[in-house]
């Protein structure tokens, strides 16, 4: 191969120009990013020796060597992990490969100190070494193969590829430093950044420094798995640095979960919980990330099965003692002491999560806003096993609280009779306290979820048994019957007359206006009802008992999932000036075209209530300007 120039894929131009320019004060953190690197690269090279052993013959002592030359002004940084072929090298330092990226990208805003802290977040890895060199080459020879290839670039779009010459297999990372960042030549400055930020990589950093003698070695980090370490011989510093070592992230984790299991099975597990939400966590493609080691030997990060889809976020290692190292990674994922682990893990990690609930719930609403929307995927897909766990940890905005309330909170202020809990499934909270649909339930003070997350429809569906005996009841399908609940502004009868008696005589006076209504709408409704759960608003849409929730309908034909649109309940509101005139107009047998505006007058009104379009806006805009004309008559 001669030497190949290629240019950048665009993303990775994009991050280079602020990785270049911006990242100014922290940017030491090259040099972290680079050692994370190679050390993920011994742990690879680790494994595939268990199953062939002759690719670490004659070298199998892992290590990172930091070497700096003070006269050239470069500083190198080499590994003899597994290296990378030529094929490697072209996609993993010309392209970034990560999924979340393009979401990344897109948010990028242009404004250098905006972005400077989004990427902060995000982290560029190897793209990192730019902030400090204006040239880097990398050597490199993936273990086995015969061929060694460099990488050279300047950062400024373009890189090439040639054939070279490498003795042993590894990687060695050249960077001819720019003339302001001649501190990292510097060997105190170096052991600082390493204590600081790698001091728990289990692989020796070592120093190399040019002696009379020729060159010596001095270690520059402890070189022990930080999760077999006591805990009380961890600092906090050391296990957030693990954190952004292990799970690539650069935000503080939220909690730290390190213990050891002893008995049956033995593991030992140093898990996180992040403070951001991941980009990519609702990304399809998104899998588990906890690293799974076997007697400190990386296996893999990719385990299916080793923590359930809805702790994805969860980040760190699980290191057991009982798998097999030897044997296949599929065949390890199917090893019932693995399915063991998971569930004794899932178990530890939601007793955390209910013990930091209970103990700092501000700091829980925090975790329930970044991950609240994963966990209920739980509800939906976690059998029974943690299903009662699951539940007291869900979290929800209310009509009646500001704060985040748990079912245990609501199940104790639900109201005298008051036989079901109730919720709303919408867009965003202030759309749903605007809903008609709340009306009644307000005025007797009942309590209602307001729920707006995608998962919402799906997981209370599954929720058959309710929470305590509760079932749980969506407000926009089905009857409301609210009398039998004690208390709230419930209007007292006229005449003295008894509550029952009052209901029928409104029942009666408004049973031909539904009749006419029913004629006028045809098949456009299901069915016109009376409503118990409107005070304010003339009338709304629900679904019928047995159908589709309102909201879940617009969800399934938004994506697609569903064509033709179930018809509604209209419920119209007896006690309303419009639907009493009405009535008193059906009365006095006056059933013609103005009725018939009006009952599609006041479907479309329950149709924009709902925040749904009105599928005839033409026709809408003409009975509208004719009810006006009529209204404004003089
Ligand atoms: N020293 C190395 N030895 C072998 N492969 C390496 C080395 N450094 C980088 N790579 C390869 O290049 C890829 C890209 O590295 P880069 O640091 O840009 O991203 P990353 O490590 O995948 O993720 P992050 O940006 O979160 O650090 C790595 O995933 C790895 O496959």
């Amino acid at each position: 191969m001669t030497a190949e120039k290629r240019t950048f894929q665009a993303e990775v131009s994009k991050l280079l120009k602020i990785v270049a320019n911006s990242l100014y004060s922290e940017r030491e953190v090259f040099l972290r990013e680079l050692i994370s690197n190679a050390s993920d690269a011994c742990d690879k090279l680790r494994y595939l020796a268990l199953t062939n052993p002759d690719l670490t013959t004659g070298d199998g002592e892992f290590k990172i060597r930091i070497a700096a030359d003070k006269d050239a002004k470069t500083l190198t940084l080499s590994d003899n992990g597994i290296g990378m072929s030529a094929e490697e090298l072209n996609d993993n330092l010309g392209t970034i490969a990560r999924s979340g990226t393009e979401a990344f990208v897109s948010e990028l805003s242009g404004d250098e100190k905006k972005d400077a802290g989004l990427i902060g977040q995000f982290g560029v890895g190897f793209y990192s070494a730019f902030m400090i060199a204006d040239k880097v080459e990398v050597l490199t020879k993936r273990a086995g193969e015969a061929k060694a290839h460099l990488w050279t670039s300047d950062g400024l779009g373009e890189y090439t590829i040639s054939d070279a010459e490498k003795a042993n297999r590894g990687t060695i990372i050249t960077m001819h430093l720019k003339e302001d960042a001649l501190e990292f030549l510097e060997e105190q400055r170096l052991q600082h950044i390493v204590k600081r930020y790698s001091d728990h990589i289990p692989v020796p950093i070592l120093f190399v420094a040019k002696t009379d003698a020729g060159e010596e070695e001095k270690a520059l980090n402890e070189a022990s798995a930080l999760w077999t370490r006591a805990k009380s011989e961890i600092s906090e510093e050391q296990y957030k640095e693990f954190y952004h070592h292990a799970a690539h992230a650069f935000d503080d984790p939220w909690a730290t979960l390190h213990w050891k299991a002893e008995g049956v099975i033995e593991y030992s597990s140093l898990l996180y919980v992040p403070t951001q939400r991941p980009f990519d966590l609702f990304h399809p493609e998104r899998k588990n990330r906890v690293k799974l080691y076997v007697k400190r030997v990386f296996i893999t990060d990719d385990c299916e099965g080793l923590v359930p889809e809805y702790l994805r976020f969860l980040r760190g290692v699980i290191d057991c003692e009982d798998l097999p190292l030897n044997v296949s990674r599929e065949l390890l994922q199917r090893n019932p002491v693995l399915q063991k682990i998971s569930s004794a893990v899932t178990k530890r990690v939601l007793s955390e999560l209910s013990k930091k609930a209970e103990k700092e719930p501000e700091e829980y609403a925090k975790f329930w806003d970044a991950f609240g929307p994963v966990m209920k995927e739980g509800l939906y897909a976690d059998g029974t096993e943690h299903k009662e766990t699951l539940l007291s940890l869900v979290r929800f905005k209310t009509t009646e609280s500001d704060k985040l309330v748990s079912l245990k909170d609501y199940a104790e202020r639900m109201k005298e009779g008051q036989e079901a809990i109730y919720y709303i499934i919408g867009e965003s909270p202030e759309a749903l306290l605007n809903s008609p649909h709340l009306e009644g339930f307000k005025a007797k003070g009942v309590e209602v979820l307001l729920l707006t997350d995608p998962i919402d429809d799906f997981w209370l569906q599954a929720m058959f048994e309710g929470y305590e005996g509760k079932p749980f009841k969506s407000i926009t399908r089905g009857s409301a019957d609210l009398d039998a609940v004690k208390g709230g502004a419930d209007e007292k009868p006229e005449d003295g007359k008894k509550d029952e008696e009052a209901k029928q005589d409104a029942g009666a006076e408004i049973a031909p206006l539904i009749a006419s209504l029913k004629l006028a709408l045809g098949d456009t409704v299901k069915d016109v009802r009376e409503s118990k759960r409107l005070t304010d608003s003339p009338v709304c849409l629900i679904a019928d008992e047995g159908d589709m929730d309102i909201n879940l309908e617009r969800l399934l034909r938004q994506h697609k999932q569903l064509e033709q649109a179930t018809p509604r309940v209209l419920e119209i509101n007896a006690k309303h000036a419009v639907i009493k005139t009405l009535a008193k107009r059906v009365k006095a047998g006056k059933t013609g075209q103005e009725l018939e505006d009006a009952a599609y007058l006041l479907l479309d009104q329950a149709r924009i209530m709902e925040g749904e379009a009105v599928p005839d806006p033409k026709a809408f805009a003409r009975r509208l300007a004719l009810a006006m004309e009529r209204g404004l008559a003089v």
